[in-house]
Parts: C-alpha cells; structure tokens; sequence
C-alpha cells in the first residue's frame, strides 16, 4: 500500500527516486487497526464491480493504479479475463476518445512537433532514465479504429504497457508511455475547448520525418537500454518508421508485426482443424481479406510464413491471398494504388471491377475469411454462410477493434454456420451457448504476442527486432497450447496463461536473436532451454 503524499507532478519521480522497491508500509497510524492485504484485495474488487459503465471501472482502475500499483496488478493478474477488456481493448478505446475529458494526471510523456531541436532535454525529465526498458510510442494517427485522434492516443500506450507488466512481468518503473503531438486533423477535438493538445493540423511528412529522427536519436540516448514499440500510426507512417529505423533501433510495430504474428499463429492452428475437417493439403488454403490497411498487409505478409512454411514459392504462396478495400478486389489493371498495396495486387485478374463481397468470395473461394476493415457488420449473413457452404470448418476472424467495428458478433457467427466456424476476433466476445455447446470465443489480438516479444528481445538485449524474432514469436504462441485446449477447438490459449505463454515466446525469440547474431547478452547463449525458460520466469516482476 503506497500512502502518496507529495504533489501528483512529483508522485511517480519521488516514489521512482526515493523509495526502495517494494515501498515501505504506511506510518502506524494511517491505517485501521484491522486492516488486511488480501480483504482489501476483495475490497478493491467489490469496489470496482459496483460501477456500471466501462469507461468508470477504466477511471476506478486507473486511480487504484496511480494509489497502489501493487494492488492493480494483483487485480489484473488474479481476474485477466474481467480486466484485460477494462484496461486495454475494447475500453481503452473510450478512455481515449475521452481523454481530454477525464484527464487527471500526467503518466506518460507528451513530447510535441514544439519540442523539435530539444526532445532530448525533455526525456531526460523522465524519472529513472537508466531503468527504462520499454516504450510504447504512438502518434495518435490511427487509434484502434477509431481513426485520428492526436494527442488523446495517450492511453493506448498506458494500456499497452500495463499489458507488459501483467502479461510478461516487465518492472512498473520499466515502462514510458509516450504520446507525440504532431497535430491533428480531426476537427471535433480542435474545436474542443479540453482538448489537451496543439491546436493545429499534422505537420507535413517531410516535418514528421525529421521529428523522427531526432526523437528516435535521442531516446536511445536518454534510455539505453530501451526497446521502443510503435503503435497505432497510420498506415503510412507506420511503414515508414519501421523500415527507417528497424536496422538501427531495437524497434518494432505492433500493427505491422505484433498483429502479423497473432494472426499467423491463430491461423496455423485454425488450418489444421479445418483441413483435418475437409481433408485439404495446408498448402491449398486460400486467404481473403477484407481491408488493407498496416494490420491488414502485415498480417498478409507474415501469414506467408504459413504457405513458405508447406514448402511453396514466394509466388506460389502470395497467389493464396486476395486483399479488398473499399473499391473491391484489388488487382493491378485496377489502376493506381498505394504503395503498400502493391504487393499483394492480384496480376492474375483482369475482369471487370468486382466490389460485392459475396461476389469475390465466389471467385475466390476462400477457406479464411479476415476482416481488419474497421466496417461493423461487414461480414453479413449471406457472406458467412456463403463461407460456410464452401467450407465444413470456415474460417473467420473479424479482428477489427473496438468491439463496435467488428466485422461479425460471435453469436452469429456461430449460429450462421451452425457451430462450424473456427473464430478469432480483435475484441472479446462472451462465450455462446449453440446446441445445448458452449462455445468460447478467443481473441487474436496482439496483446498474446507483444509482451513476449518485447521481454524476449529485452533480456536478449537485442540490437534490432528482425523477421526471423517475430516468427518465433509467432510460432511459439501456436505451440503454447495445452492438450486440453486443442480438444475444444482453441485456437488461441486461455489468457489466464499468459505470464506462461509469455516465457515461452521470450524464449523462442532469445533463441532466434541469437541465431541471427542481434543479440547483447552473450552468457544466455550458454544455458539450456530449461535454464533460459527458468531465467526468463525468474526475471519476471510480481506484484
Ligand atoms: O490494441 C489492440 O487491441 C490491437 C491493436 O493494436 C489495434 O487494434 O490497433
Ligand atoms: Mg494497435
């Protein structure tokens, strides 16, 4: 129980500063004579399941946080399943549509396109430099999918990190949320006399550019040993940034990368149980997207590890996925395009504009229907039974966030194909009875892969976060399922494992850093994979 008694600008440095870790108890006196941990602990609970909405048990959470950390992360450990979607997605996403509104105290870094030519000056205002270890850096550009929403992204990078201290046990005072304020171009918040940041619109890419630079130069000179995560960028930016920097920082995108290997990893599992179904060859699934956006492409980029690994050529596994967009199948005789587009535009199509998905899906025939639109309900009943009659076990995963933009509600996924679906959304869903069957819905979500990545490349000191790392990552989660979870269809495993599953991701990254010579910390190389996953474990903070 830390009492805070300074001014909250000063809290987190003087606790950071002066006191050991764990903090001392309070002064005799300051609590009740009955006072206990674990009744509080109860305590704590009642008092967050009497609020009603998210958005105030996200407020009630947060406070707790800021009081008695050690508190919330007993909390978030002991109830994941209640908390995770309190904390982080779906109601992280109204925290920051609200954030200019509910705003009480600083915790993070807001570092603005004001600060250019001495960002360094004011991340070395952050309590601690030296202990750093991870940093979620978002722009606002492109949160969840709620769009632009400047400086209100903040919270998806509190989340984020809260994520890493539950999910891998990454130090509280590890951690520095940072929100940069390069402008927005939503109206709505420059209009609005709370918003906390810069009246302006974005700032040019060229003037971004250069911000990057020096913002990136410098936190890995305030913090040296800091991975930084990039998150919710637009998709353009988020490209950018992590090609720019990704051989010279340890860096990586979760959209891009984070949400590639959730995918992956899910679909590994979700094609075996559908082709043990049909009794079609791994090598034959064919993939349709809908929305091609940063999470879209890189998922379609990492789930070419799926057909690279059946033994297909690059050309051989790229001609397995279709992308659409708002204009339909995207193909080259289509015309001009964005850049990241590209790749993935189908050569072998040369008909007329074809926008109606029951229609691609005629033409395609897909065994996995994906959805990171961002367009609620795109996934209609005609589209998932049409799936369902070219598939005995289709496969479906609308993974647009938050729960609002979903694609397809779970229920009626399952009742439109009669249980047959093999499902993953991006937010969660209750559990569904069909048929007298319990059906539990699990989410492929980045939050399964993130922290084990993110501590893997910690401990190995990575130099850079490199493809072969993500794979592991990724691989690593579709091997961490029990027994009993491949029994009921699972795809992903429960999230009550996820310090488990964390250790064995972090695990099979060390070992892929180390293959590819990026890693620092030589002296792991010596120990086996029991030491290591034991060292890992050690590492690991608890509340
Ligand atoms: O935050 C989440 O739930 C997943 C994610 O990265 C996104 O939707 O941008
Ligand atoms: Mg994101």
């Amino acid at each position: 129980m830390t009492v805070v008694l300074t001014p909250y600008w000063s809290n987190g440095q003087q606790r950071l500063k002066a006191e050991p870790n764990p903090p001392p108890p309070p002064p005799k006196g300051f609590l009740p004579a009955a006072f206990d941990e674990s009744v509080h602990e109860q305590r704590c609970l009642a008092q967050l399941r009497s609020k009603e909405k998210g958005i105030e048990k996200y407020i009630y959470l947060s406070q707790l946080k800021h009081a008695d950390e050690s508190m919330f992360y007993r909390l978030v450990l002991g109830q994941m399943n209640e908390i995770t979607p309190l904390i982080y997605t779906p109601t992280v996403g109204d925290a920051c549509l609200q954030h200019s509104h509910n705003f009480r105290r600083p915790e993070g870094l807001y570092i603005s396109i004001r600060d250019k030519g001495k960002i360094g000056q004011v991340l070395r205002n952050w309590p601690r430099t030296d202990e750093a270890r991870i940093s979620v850096v978002t722009d606002g550009s492109r949160i969840l999918g709620l769009g632009d929403l400047g400086v209100n992204g903040m919270p998806i990078s509190i989340g984020k990190l809260s994520l890493y201290v539950a999910g891998a046990g990454i130090r509280p005072q590890s951690t520095v949320p940072v929100c940069l304020d390069l402008g927005t171009n939503t109206q709505k918040y420059l209009d609005d006399p709370l918003y906390l940041g810069l009246r302006q619109k974005r700032v040019s890419q060229d003037v971004m550019t250069e911000f990057m630079e020096e913002f990136m130069h410098e936190m890995t000179r305030t913090f040296p040993k800091l991975l930084v995560q990039f998150e919710d960028f637009s998709t353009d930016s988020a490209f950018l940034y992590l090609e720019k920097f990704r051989n010279r920082y340890p860096v990586f995108n979760d959209d891009i990368q984070g949400t590639g290997a959730v995918v992956l990893s899910g679909f590994i599992n979700a094609a075996k149980l559908s082709s043990a179904a049909s009794g079609m060859p791994l090598a034959d699934h064919r993939i349709l997207f809908l929305g091609s956006g940063s999470a879209g492409v890189g998922v379609g980029m990492q789930l070419m590890s799926f057909f690279r690994l059946q033994g297909l050529s690059e050309a051989e596994a790229k001609s397995r996925i279709y992308y659409v967009d708002s204009q339909g199948l995207i193909y080259d005789a289509r015309g001009p395009m964005a850049e990241h587009k590209k790749y993935f535009s189908r050569k072998d199509y040369n008909g007329p504009a074809v926008t109606n998905l029951v229609d691609i899906i005629e033409y395609v025939k897909p065994t996995a229907l994906l959805g990171l639109s961002t367009i609620k309900g795109a996934f209609t009943k005609e589209v998932v039974e049409l799936m369902a009659s070219l598939n005995p076990k289709p496969i479906i995963f609308p993974l647009s966030n938050p729960v609002r933009l979903c694609e397809v509600d779970f229920q009626d996924a399952i009742e439109w194909t009669q249980g047959r679906v093999l499902f993953a959304s991006g937010s969660p869903y209750a559990d569904v009875t069909y048929g007298g069957k319990r059906f539990v819905c699990r989410q492929g979500n980045n939050m399964y892969i993130f922290p084990g990545l993110g501590l893997g490349s910690i401990l190995v000191r990575a130099t850079s976060v490199t493809d072969g790392m993500v794979e592991a990552s990724s691989l690593g989660l579709a091997d961490s399922l029990t027994g009993d979870e491949r029994k009921t269809d699972s795809i992903y495993p429960s999230l009550d494992r996820i310090r488990e599953i964390s250790a064995f991701i972090a695990l099979r990254v060390i070992r892929q850093a180390q293959k590819e010579n990026v890693d620092r910390s030589s002296d792991l190389r010596r120990l086996s994979d029991a030491e290591l996953l034991k060292f890992v474990t050690r590492k690991m903070w608890n509340p």
